[in-house]
């Protein structure tokens, strides 16, 4: 059971630096997940080739919202899976049940992600591209 404090938690001032400063850690992070995570180098070319499509096929604005919807949830569950993994590494190296069930279900959300990206992109741009083959 939680414990209340001792005292309460400092009042921080609001300071546009500190909100900046926490735009570079975002970015540290995102630039680890590109650099360091194999997964993140598929969803960087996925992107990259459904973005190539949108702008070829010159889909509609209500394209580029589902387009955009769709590549951010895999970027979105990627992170805080590879966050998840990290933690629990960090907290237990060793093999554990408990570890290993933990990651499972922080990967099949990234399964559930995908593959409604998947679909997502699909039913923005096979509507176009057949518009113009056909
Ligand atoms: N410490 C552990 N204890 C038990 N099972 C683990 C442990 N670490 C990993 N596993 C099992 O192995 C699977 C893959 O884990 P891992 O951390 O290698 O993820 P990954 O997606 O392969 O990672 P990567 O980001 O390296 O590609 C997990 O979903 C889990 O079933």
């Amino acid at each position: 059971m939680l414990t209340p404090p001792e005292e309460p938690a400092p009042h921080h001032r609001f300071s546009i630096f500190a909100r900046l400063k926490s735009f570079t850690y975002a970015g540290r992070g995102l630039r680890a997940l590109v650099q360091d995570e194999h997964n993140a180098w598929l969803h960087l070319a996925a992107s990259l080739m459904a973005l190539a499509a949108g702008f070829l096929l010159q889909i509609s604005i209500a394209g580029w919202r589902w387009l955009v919807l769709a590549i951010a949830i895999v970027w979105l569950a990627e992170a805080f899976n590879t966050a998840i993994e990290e933690a629990c590494d960090y907290i237990n190296p060793e093999f554990d049940r408990a570890i290993g069930r933990i990651k499972d279900l922080a990967a099949g959300g990234v399964l559930i992600a995908s593959i409604a990206a998947a679909l997502i992109g699909l039913l923005t741009l096979a509507p176009p591209l057949l518009a113009r083959i056909l």
